[in-house]
């Protein structure tokens, strides 16, 4: 695990879109697994702008998102879809076909958590996943207590989790109950994984992603079993109590 400390969000975001770059350069047909919440919305407008910039071109790029609500379709501004439309597809020229993203209304869900693993594999594997963390150490919408080997699912969130995402929808009632999310085992197969950290609000995610061996009371431990992992997190996440141990960790 290469840990890569930030100043603060914007240089977190900065480092991670150069990271991203530099894989499209390498491979413009790059598969890209994509993540929501607030964290990754800064790495958003970074690529939007090397777009703009004509640095890099999405017109080959495949994606498969982390997750999606189950009952809310791609026109609910909740969505998973509506959001990775307006953060980051309508601004750059990607071929929406290949943006994927589990449809959280399907009829059978099971059979739509299948068919999402099959497709991500008809692309040959993800080869880059960005990820977020959850305050509980959660990873997609996998939730304490997943088993490592998990794959794609039809899941019920945690209560603190619907309590932390409320802040997006007009009450707490409204936050979905369950979700359709990658399971850690199909995570972890991604060729090289890339998670995100930023704010006060992490640092004990942090601490425990540091100090923690990997158990599965703490879904994002098992990112420590696989070989590619890069830490982007910025000082505000690091600065626990103990953050002059972690960096103190971090510096051997
Ligand atoms: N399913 C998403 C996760 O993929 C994300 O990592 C997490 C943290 O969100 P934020 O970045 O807003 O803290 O929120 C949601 O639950």
């Amino acid at each position: 695990m290469e840990v890569i400390v930030a100043k603060n969000y914007e240089d977190m975001s900065k480092k991670a879109c150069a990271h991203i770059v530099s894989r499209i350069k390498e491979k413009p047909d790059l598969v890209l697994g994509l993540a929501t919440g607030s964290t990754p919305i800064g790495l958003y407008q970074n690529l939007i702008a090397e777009y703009k910039n004509n640095n890099i071109s999405f017109r080959r790029v495949v994606t498969f998102n982390l997750d999606e609500y189950v009952g809310l379709d791609g026109n609910d501004p909740n969505s998973y879809r509506y959001f990775m439309d307006h953060q980051l597809f309508n601004h750059i020229d990607i071929d929406k076909n290949n943006t994927f993203i589990p449809d959280g209304t399907a009829e059978n869900i099971e059979e739509e958590c299948k068919n999402y693993e099959a497709l991500i594999k008809k692309f040959g594997g993800i080869d880059l996943q960005i990820l977020g963390i959850g305050r509980n150490g959660h990873i997609g919408f996998n939730e304490p207590g997943s088993p490592f080997n998990s794959r794609t699912q039809y899941i019920r969130l945690a209560e603190s989790t619907r309590q932390a995402n409320s802040r997006f929808f007009p009450s707490l009632d409204d936050v979905p109950t369950h979700a359709i999310t990658m399971g850690i085992g199909t995570i972890l197969e991604a060729k090289e994984i890339l998670l995100l950290i930023s704010g006060k609000g992490k640092q004990e995610a942090v601490r425990r992603l540091f100090t923690e061996e990997p158990n599965e009371d703490f879904p994002a431990s098992a990112i420590k079993t696989h070989p590619k992992v890069f830490v982007f997190v910025d000082e505000d996440a690091l600065a626990s109590e103990s953050g002059k141990d972690l960096q103190e960790l971090l510096a051997k």
